[in-house]
């Protein structure tokens, strides 16, 4: 009999609250290897929270969280390991003191022994990777909305090759196409798919978006948060044609229904 996959992140009655407001509450969730997965719902019901969780930015107030078969014991700030988790945020958050290569880099710059010519390399395959090669001596400042948030990309799948990657990348993207024009996002939302497909990139991802077009294009699969709780988790194709209240209110952007 053949063993049965195991999820990569799985949450086991997960619960977060910020001061009296409860935003997770008793959560179970399980992602598995390979899948596309949207995180969506209205403002503020805890989407960018799960993401913060799953990287270890965040422990929460109770519950287990498993990523790569480890449970998080606490916060990478409390030494927690990464555990092969890339996040690109909403803004991209680079640092507009240093060079593309600088920024892309950084990590292998602050905790590798390698050799500056080394990282320089692996900064360079990283950028091509993005569709941006040869950037690597410009600024931030210089660079379109676009194409920061592809520099943040790069730098999200930069592995430490002295540390014998223990784990495939699991990426967590927060928004990142908000704010993009049309084709500027149709170039992430492929990027995204595309790293998927590169097994040694990326074995599964997250995403939390608020746009159509990349729902569409990079999730399979979709989890609705409402109410501090998963209020359905199923196929996109299914979401779309779902009746369930919060979707058709959601999809049809509608100020009738149950989200206030
Ligand atoms: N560190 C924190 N301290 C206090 N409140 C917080 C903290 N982090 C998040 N919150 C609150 O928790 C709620 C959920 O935040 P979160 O960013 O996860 O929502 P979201 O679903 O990603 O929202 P959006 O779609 O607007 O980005 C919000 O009300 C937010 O203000």
């Amino acid at each position: 009999m053949s063993e049965p996959v195991q999820p990569i992140i799985e949450f086991r009655g997960v619960s977060q609250s910020f001061g009296r407001k409860v935003i997770l509450d008793d959560v179970d969730l399980k992602i598995y290897p390979g899948e596309a997965v949207g995180v969506i719902g209205p403002s503020g019901t805890g989407k960018s929270t799960i993401l913060r969780i799953v990287a270890g930015l965040l422990t929460p107030d109770s519950g287990e969280v498993i990523v790569h078969g480890h449970r998080r014991q606490r916060s990478i700030e409390e030494g927690e390991k990464a555990l092969g988790v890339g996040l690109v945020f909403q803004q991209s958050a680079l640092f507009d003191s240093l060079t593309v290569a600088e920024n892309v880099g950084f990590t292998l710059y602050r905790d590798s022994d390698l050799r500056p010519r080394e990282i320089r390399a692996i900064v360079e395959e990283n950028l091509e990777l993005v569709g941006l090669p040869g950037i690597g001596d410009r600024f931030p400042a210089e660079l379109s909305g676009g194409m920061r948030k592809r520099v943040s990309l790069a730098r999200a799948i930069v592995i430490n090759p002295e540390q014998h990657q223990q784990y495939k990348n699991i990426l967590l993207y927060d928004e990142p196409t908000a704010g993009l024009d049309p084709v500027a996002s149709t170039r992430i939302e492929s990027l995204i798919r595309h790293l998927l497909s590169q097994d040694h990139v990326c074995c599964c991802y997250l995403i939390v978006t608020h746009q159509f077009s990349t729902i569409d294009n990079t999730t399979d699969r979709i989890i609705f948060l409402y109410d501090g709780k998963i209020q359905w988790d199923g196929s996109t194709a299914d979401a779309y044609k779902s009746e369930h209240p919060l979707l058709k209110q959601f999809f049809s952007g509608s100020i009738d229904g149950p989200i206030s």
